[in-house]
């Protein structure tokens, strides 16, 4: 039997771009994600706020690599992550483009539903981060943490996606998404991809549009920063965080929120091996975050040494 697709599912869609169906009424994604699954395939998720680049079409093509599995997105500005004075009105709305971004990734779904249909009683009932949630992001932006968690926990209830991908470029919100799915024994492996960067190292955000061309120059500071930091591994989390610092000096106008060196779990960072550089600085009024994997002490020493062995040809 063919297994079917979703637009052969009794649920009308909106509009169809290639392969791609728009549903806005959550329990039509439900119904359809159930059927799939009745036919033996798998569903992957990939949640964003919109505003897609080349950072989403990396989540969507490596969700497109698994076997048997019907790929889609959605697409939501989530009122309950944006606190008073954040950009939740400013951000970024192009539906369109973004659907034909989704169409041309061969994603098979897009959900779009209005903030009505995901609360329509408001939100009463939350998710807690946990201790987590107040670090990092969470000291700047309160309560962030609990609304994105929120939304994701009924995004997942909602598609019941077999995968769910997120970016490294927001470190603690997959390590928080993965935190509630264990904790919450949700039915959903959540797949950490890779931050795609511009060629001069800058993360890929939907909130660099709001840079003018003097902040877009600025805000390479970011990346180059935690280069220097991963480059002063083998001494230590002092001179990791000293070495960035100097980077930093050299562009006094970007205001620096943190920098901080974690475990890779974000808990306290060891003294020796894996371990995660976090910054979060603003640019002019734009706030951008940043991380990268660095290695600790003798484990970068011989990092250095596995790499230049694999440069060498062995
Ligand atoms: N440069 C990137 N590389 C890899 N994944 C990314 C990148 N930028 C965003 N993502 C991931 O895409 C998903 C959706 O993110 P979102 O729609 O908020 O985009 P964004 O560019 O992070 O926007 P924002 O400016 O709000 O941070 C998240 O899992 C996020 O981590
Ligand atoms: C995961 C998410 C879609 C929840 O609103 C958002 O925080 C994002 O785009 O990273
Ligand atoms: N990309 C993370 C979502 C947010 O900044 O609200």
């Amino acid at each position: 039997m063919t297994p079917p697709t979703p637009q052969r599912m009794s649920t009308a869609p909106k509009f169809t771009r290639g392969t791609l169906n728009t549903y806005r009424a959550p329990a039509d994604l439900t119904r359809v994600t159930a059927a799939l699954h009745k036919v033996g395939r798998k569903v992957a998720l990939v949640p964003t706020m919109g505003a897609l680049h080349a950072g989403h079409r990396e989540l969507l093509r490596r969700a497109k690599r698994l076997p048997n599995t019907v790929v889609g997105a959605s697409i939501f500005v989530n009122p309950l992550q944006f606190g008073e004075g954040e950009d939740f009105e400013a951000y970024p709305r192009p539906l369109e483009a973004d659907l034909d971004v989704l169409g041309e990734t061969g994603a098979e779904y897009a959900f779009v539903p209005s903030a009505e249909a995901l609360y329509p009683e408001g939100a009463a009932v939350t998710v807690h981060p946990g201790p987590l949630g107040d670090e990092l992001e969470g000291t700047v932006r309160p309560g962030h943490f609990s609304g994105m968690l929120t939304v994701v926990a009924k995004l997942l209830n909602i598609v019941r996606p077999d995968y769910a991908f997120f970016g490294e470029k927001d470190y603690q919100q997959l390590v928080l998404v993965k935190r509630m799915v264990r904790d919450l024994n949700l039915d959903t492996r959540v797949i950490g991809v890779p931050t795609v960067r511009e060629s001069d190292g800058l993360a890929l955000s939907s909130r660099n549009v709001y840079l003018t061309g003097e902040e877009r120059q600025d805000a390479v500071v970011l990346s180059a920063a935690l280069a220097a930091g991963v480059h002063a591994g083998r001494h230590g989390t002092g001179e990791v965080l000293a070495a960035a610092g100097r980077v930093l000096a050299a562009r006094p106008k970007v205001e620096l929120d943190y920098l901080q060196v974690r475990g890779t779990d974000l808990g306290p960072a060891p003294v020796e091996g894996e371990a995660r550089l976090l910054i979060a600085a603003r640019v002019g009024r734009t706030r951008l975050i940043d991380n990268v994997p660095l290695l600790l002490g003798q484990a970068a020493v011989q990092g250095v040494e596995r790499s230049e062995h694999q440069d060498a040809g062995a």
